[in-house]
């Protein structure tokens, strides 16, 4: 039973600017293996702050020879996105065997599965009238949630932004990310100053550092929006951040944490001490992304989830089966993550 791994690069179509810096391209592994006769899909894309370095993840991925047994074993253990390949593949194959979309195989036969998710348009640092004509033209287009980058800039610029924002479109709701870039101080101020404005936001993503629970505790205990965790779930458990009400919703990267069950077991425990979970990609390629999509159909109820981000890339591994279409993604039915639109894929590493 061999697996395939080939490595692929693809530049996006414009960078996005984020707080750590702008994502110009995307460097991934698309992973194929098989399970008795049926053959599945994965892909590694690895990006660090979230992940493994790409050349630690091409070390990790270069001594998979079995699919279960790499995953059995402890060789992806500090490799989130070579460990999401492999376990991607491996559902992949599964679900095909059983003549399932993978949505259906996550959630079991009597779970309850979403035949399309709505989706947050993604928006990087911008002026303020770029930022306006983002926001427009993605309400135009159909999405009634957006999600802005922010901390790239002052603080108040960044509210300016955000007046701008809401003044394109009143309608929509607004997320932003700060991916980390402010202090507690900073934080505080970005929120008066557009709640000061009369802007409503649905929540704050990321304001201060990933490893600063008490933090963000503290934060929110203050702060008049939600508050999210993203990049803290990367160097701290689900279990102290549900322990210090760290959070309101957290932003689960199935390339981040190791694949699609993991994602599901920590959306699931956070469910449970009543915190939401928001799925999004890492600006993956179009096989992570409908795995995502896939991920997220297995919630109960899923929110507007951070999955709109094939647009941002230039070219990509197959035609997009699930574009967004006036804001929602439809899950494909399957088998497996999208019948035969990745056949081709992974087939000549
Ligand atoms: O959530 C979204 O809208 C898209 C994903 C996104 O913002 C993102 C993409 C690449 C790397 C990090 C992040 C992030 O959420 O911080
Ligand atoms: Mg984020």
């Amino acid at each position: 039973m061999s697996v395939d791994v080939t490595p692929f690069e693809l530049p996006l179509a414009r960078p996005l600017s984020t707080a750590r810096g702008d994502i110009e391209a995307r460097r991934g592994f698309v992973v194929r293996g098989s399970v008795g006769d049926e053959s599945g899909v994965g892909e590694a894309t690895p990006l660090p702050g979230w992940t493994e370095s790409y050349d630690d993840c091409r070390r990790a991925l270069d001594i998979v020879d079995d699919l279960g047994a790499a995953l059995s074993s402890t060789v992806l253990d500090d490799a989130p996105a070579a460990r999401h390949a492999v376990s991607l593949a491996l559902f992949d194959a599964r679900a095909r065997g059983e003549g399932v979309s993978l949505a259906r195989f996550l959630a079991g036969p009597e779970g309850r599965v979403s035949d399309a998710v709505p989706v947050n348009a993604t928006v990087g640092d911008a002026s303020e009238d770029e930022t306006a004509d983002a926001v427009e033209d993605a309400v135009a287009s159909g999405y009634d949630c957006v999600k802005l980058k922010v901390g790239v800039g002052g603080v108040e610029r960044d509210v300016e932004r955000l007046v701008a924002a809401r003044d394109a479109s009143s309608e929509a709701t607004l997320r932003v990310d700060a991916n980390g870039a402010w202090t507690t101080e900073e934080a505080t101020r970005f929120v008066e100053g557009v709640s000061g404005r009369g802007v409503d936001l649905a929540y704050v993503e990321q304001p201060l550092a990933p490893e600063d629970v008490e933090g963000h505790a503290a934060f929110r205990a203050e702060c008049p929006f939600d508050v999210a965790v993203d990049e803290t779930l990367g160097r701290k458990s689900v279990d102290e951040v549900l322990a210090a009400d760290a959070a309101d919703v957290l932003v689960v990267k199935p390339m981040a944490l190791g694949g699609p069950g993991r994602t599901l077991a920590v959306a699931e425990q956070a469910r449970e001490a009543g915190v939401e979970s928001v799925v999004t990609t890492t600006i993956d390629a179009a096989v992570a992304r409908v795995g995502a999509l896939h991920v997220a159909a297995a919630l109960v109820d899923p929110p507007a989830c951070g999955l709109a981000t094939g647009d941002l890339l230039k070219r990509d591994l197959a035609p997009d089966p699930t574009p967004v279409i006036d804001g929602e993604m439809r899950v494909p039915e399957g088998p497996g993550l999208a019948g035969e639109a990745f056949a081709a894929l992974g087939l000549d590493g």
